[in-house]
């Protein structure tokens, strides 16, 4: 479980709070209002935003733990590659940023890299790869870091709905073969019906515990009903 006990976050005049439990293995969607604190959240998670309660992973507080040495990664949306760097060494990054990789490692980031279907790309650049190229190259480093709790903040609200659904599949079938926990922050109901069984709904000052997400879209509750507006059909799988 990933566990947030009685968290409270201040940050001026912004308050978010949280009691709520996420099961291990389990894939969320977070999603609600711009400005509601979803990023926020997931800041708790890696260590970023300071608060208050408790957070666990499998029983063990993780709260006081440093961002680098907890059981998670992170991907934001704009992939944070570097542009000066190859996709091998964007990818090794994820291991580590200084030194040489032991033989192991650079095979975990060479198979992390035929994971996401770029082998034969190691030797460009980020500006010679396509949006949704640049987009499995930052998955390949999320992979590669195997960690078992991943966060992703609209990782993929650039690309259009086929490159994105792929992307969403891909997250899915790893996160499948290796028991990975995914978060994800997104605006996209779709995006919550293909990649989570369930979802956490930001909004008013509380991140609420995971609800059945087919179920929450079909009747969302009326504050998410305003936000999500004309998404809600999208989300039934209508044309619009
Ligand atoms: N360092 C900070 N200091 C003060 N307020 C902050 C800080 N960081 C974020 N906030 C505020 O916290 C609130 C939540 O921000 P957050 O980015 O988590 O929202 P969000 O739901 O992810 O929004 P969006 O969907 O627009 O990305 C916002 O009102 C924001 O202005």
């Amino acid at each position: 479980m990933l566990t947030f006990d009685a968290v409270t976050v201040d940050l001026g005049d912004f308050r978010l709070t949280a009691t709520l439990a996420i099961t291990e293995g389990e894939r969320v969607a977070i999603i609600g209002p711009s400005g509601a604190g979803k990023s926020t959240l997931l800041g708790v998670v890696a260590g970023f935003t300071p608060h208050t309660g408790h957070i666990s992973w499998k029983e063990d507080r993780i709260d006081r733990i440093a961002p680098g040495q907890r059981p998670v990664a992170v991907l934001f949306q704009d992939n944070n590659l570097f542009p000066h760097l190859t996709i091998l060494q964007n990818v090794s990054l994820g291991i580590r940023t200084k030194g040489k990789l032991a033989s192991s490692e650079q095979q975990a980031v060479r198979q992390a890299i035929a994971r996401v279907g770029l082998s034969g790309y190691e030797d460009r650049k980020p500006a010679a790869l396509s949006g949704g190229q640049q987009s499995r190259a930052a998955l390949a480093r999320l992979f590669v870091q195997a960690k078992p709790v991943l966060l992703l903040d609209e990782p993929f609200s650039a690309l259009g709905p086929a490159l994105k659904d792929e992307m969403l599949d891909l997250v899915s079938e790893v996160a499948d073969m290796s028991g990975a926990t995914v978060l994800m922050v997104t605006h996209d109901p779709v995006d919550a019906l293909r990649l989570a069984s369930r979802t956490i709904v930001v909004s008013d000052g509380q991140a609420a515990p995971p609800v059945p997400t087919k179920a929450l879209l079909k009747s969302p509750p009326e504050h998410l009903a305003s936000y999500l507006g004309r998404r809600i059909a999208l989300g039934e799988g209508q044309e619009t």
